[in-house]
């Protein structure tokens, strides 16, 4: 009998991946349409199914009976037919709970503010009432009887030290949408977002670059995944298998991002990256030349730095709607917050740290004709480096150890790439 996942549109899904992977039995993604909901679930022609948009409320009328935790939260994503009696559990809850608890995201005691009113916000509404909440804000684009509005929120709430979003806002293909301003919550110590496509939304990024824990979507669909799993065929998923999962599922694809000083390697490393990885390298700077149709040098001697910033930053903002890719920035990529935000966005960023001493001069380059004019980009820079990276990566040694250093970091890193 079946096992799957019902919606009404459901594209590209990680779930077939997910169970097929850590559950072992074949799992069909089934489109349902509205009118043909009712006879699908009369017929009951299936062993287990999840449940997502629109039919996490409307499948409950056909259920025997519902566990604890879906008729508390009044959605089910969970179905298991016992014999011919449908029912219907809620595993969400699981997801969120370990989302928040693996990314050590404290929630007793904290006023919380929660974004958006879907069906993610109850079973997130009832994580945070069991692990202690001291209050729960709920918060609306629209005015409802249940929710406030973001002024409201912004107006008596600015005390709020966790905000989670469950609103779609900041999902692919719309990533440069952010739902709240994090500058109205000046104690805010955590911010966790249900969405798990682009790798980061722009809230979690904005998140971490005021020093706040994050938490990211990854690994509530996986967890979630992993409770229905044991509820389908009895066999329990450990955490270690939740993370790693999540881990190669995000590993996919994200980007893998070099940043550093002029001559400290990034073209070259990523080229030795894209050879060991199969995975396409992008030059940022090669695809300003392209487009510029001259050397680096001369557009900036016939045009200035300013114009080339522009250009760079409109490349590099079409690059970082790819994913899976190498990228190989330019040195003063980082000049401009919006750029970082971008990689950052798209996936792990690493500084290659190249001692200066050892970093190429090139007359042929603008700003590192000289060690003097290095030293100075460098003490300008290095702050900025350090603050746009994930990791830092010494690069003193020779390109092919680099190389192959980091590509061990990136192939074995797991709970990193999800907070
Ligand atoms: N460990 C190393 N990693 C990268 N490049 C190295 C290394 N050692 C020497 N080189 C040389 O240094 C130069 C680095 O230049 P490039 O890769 O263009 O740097 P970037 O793109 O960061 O400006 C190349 O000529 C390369 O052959
Ligand atoms: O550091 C910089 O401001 C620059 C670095 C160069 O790239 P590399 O870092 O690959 O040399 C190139 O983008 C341009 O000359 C400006
Ligand atoms: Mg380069």
């Amino acid at each position: 009998m079946r096992r799957g996942l019902i919606g009404e549109h459901l594209g590209h899904s990680y779930s077939q991946r997910i169970h097929e992977t850590l559950g072992g039995y074949p799992y069909e993604l089934i489109e349902v349409a509205p009118q043909d909901l009712d006879a699908w679930m009369k017929n009951k022609d299936f062993a287990a199914l999840n449940v997502t948009i629109p039919y996490k409320k409307a499948v409950i009328p056909y259920l025997e009976e519902l566990d604890e935790r879906a008729r508390r939260i009044g959605a089910v994503n969970t179905i298991v037919n016992d014999h011919g009696r449908l029912i219907g559990k809620n595993t969400d809850y699981y997801g969120c709970r370990f989302m928040l608890e693996q990314a050590g995201i404290e929630i007793q005691d904290r006023k919380v503010i929660l974004l958006g009113n879907g069906g993610a916000a109850q079973a997130v509404q009832a994580v945070l009432e069991d692990l202690g909440a001291a209050a729960i804000v709920k918060v609306k684009r629209n005015p409802s009887p249940e929710t406030l509005t973001y002024e409201e929120a912004y107006r008596d709430h600015s005390g709020a030290q966790v905000i989670v979003n469950t609103s779609p806002v900041g999902m692919f293909p719309a990533q440069e949408g952010l739902p709240v301003e994090l500058d109205r919550f000046p104690q805010l110590e955590s911010v966790a977002d249900v969405i798990y496509n682009p790798h980061r939304t722009r809230l979690i990024v904005e998140a971490q670059k005021r020093g706040c824990r994050t938490a990211t979507g990854l690994s509530m669909l996986t967890a979630q995944a992993a409770e229905a799993i044991e509820a389908f065929i009895g066999k329990p998923v450990a955490p270690e298998s939740i993370l790693r999962m999540t881990a190669e599922l995000a590993r996919e694809k994200m980007n893998l991002v070099l940043i550093g000083m002029p001559g400290c390697g990034k073209s070259t490393i990523a080229r030795k990256l894209a050879e060991i990885s199969g995975r396409p390298a992008v030059d940022i700077d090669q695809r300003i030349v392209e487009r510029i149709g001259m050397p680096i040098r001369d557009f900036f001697a016939q045009q200035g730095e300013a114009r080339f910033r522009q250009i760079e930053a409109e490349i590099l903002a079409e690059v970082t709607l790819q994913t899976g890719q190498i990228i190989a920035t330019g040195g003063g990529i980082v000049k401009d917050w919006e750029n970082v935000r971008r990689l950052r966005q798209s996936g792990k960023v690493y500084f290659l740290d190249r001692s200066l001493d050892q970093l190429e001069t090139d007359p042929s380059r603008p700003l590192s004709s000289s060690r003097e004019a290095l030293r100075q980009l460098y003490d300008q820079r290095i702050d900025l480096y350090r603050a746009a990276c994930d990791q830092q990566i010494e690069n003193n040694g020779s390109a092919d150890q680099t190389a192959r250093r980091l590509w061990q970091d990136w192939l074995t890193e797991t709970t990193g790439l999800i907070d």
